[in-house]
């Protein structure tokens, strides 16, 4: 069957309300390749104007706190991020591990807050350098996710929470380098985190997309979105303009006719 590649740029801490006419020439790109879901994390402060500048993409947050309410300056909580226009949050981004040292239970609750508020999910999970020379990768991902992964009710009115959890497999070595692991390397851990999300949720696991990250570009995107269990991108740099993002949208146009 054909599927439907999910293509997520995260804008980390780049972008200012000028950065919103490069938001509104994705989303034409996006409007024109429907078979694409789209989205973007702009910073917190942009996903209001956001929302309100775009139609075929969602808009989502880069963080958000495990409480709902309370003294925690400078956090924002999940139904903050719904107010605002958000329909998913990027959760344990290795980013906020390194800068925040978010531990995997502050993840796992990160989680279960913005499920609980209505959003979806992208759990973003994977190894150093150090840790996939020693032959480490998928242990290691695979204990993150024991970890962090939700333990949410299978059905909610009828509504599978599942299918608004993603998982992003980033090695943090892939990240903002241009170096990315062979396709061979992608397709096993895509395929133990398959397992391990069918061994935690059961079928359920099947519905829980898993997207790659880590310098997805134009000229890469095609080859790593065929990849088996691979069901999207989660991009950095390359999705901070139309030009470098439209392109990636225009690939995975291609992989979805497959
Ligand atoms: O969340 C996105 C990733 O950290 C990938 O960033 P990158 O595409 O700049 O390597």
């Amino acid at each position: 069957m054909g599927h439907r590649p999910y293509i997520v740029g995260n804008w980390k801490m780049n972008g200012t309300r000028n950065s919103l006419a490069e938001a509104r020439a994705i989303d034409r790109v996006a409007s024109k390749w429907p078979q694409v879901r789209v989205g973007i994390a702009p910073p917190h402060t942009l996903i209001h104007a956001m929302r309100d500048a775009v139609d075929s993409i969602d808009v989502g947050g880069q963080d958000c706190h495990s409480e709902t309410d309370g003294a925690y300056t400078g956090d924002i909580s999940a139904a903050m991020l719904k107010d605002a226009g958000a329909s998913f949050a990027i959760l344990g981004h290795s980013e906020r591990r390194q800068y925040h040292g978010e531990t995997n239970p502050q993840v796992k609750a990160k989680c279960e807050a913005a499920l609980g508020a209505g959003l979806s999910v992208i759990l973003c999970v994977g190894e150093t350098e150090e840790q996939r020379d020693s032959g480490e990768a998928e242990s290691t991902v695979s204990g993150q996710l024991t970890s962090c992964l939700p333990e949410i009710a299978v059905e909610e009115e009828g509504e599978s929470v599942s299918a608004r959890l993603a998982i992003a497999y980033e090695p943090i070595w892939a990240i903002g380098t241009g170096r990315v692991p062979s396709l061979d390397e992608i397709k096993a851990m895509h395929a133990s985190i398959r397992a391990k999300l069918v061994d935690t949720f059961g079928e359920n696991g099947n519905e829980v997309r898993i997207l790659y990250g880590g310098s997805v570009k134009a000229d890469n995107a095609l080859e790593i979105l065929s990849c088996d269990e691979v069901g999207g991108a989660l991009v950095g740099g390359a999705s901070l303009t139309n030009e470098s993002f439209g392109a990636i949208i225009i690939a995975a146009a291609d992989d979805a006719r497959d």
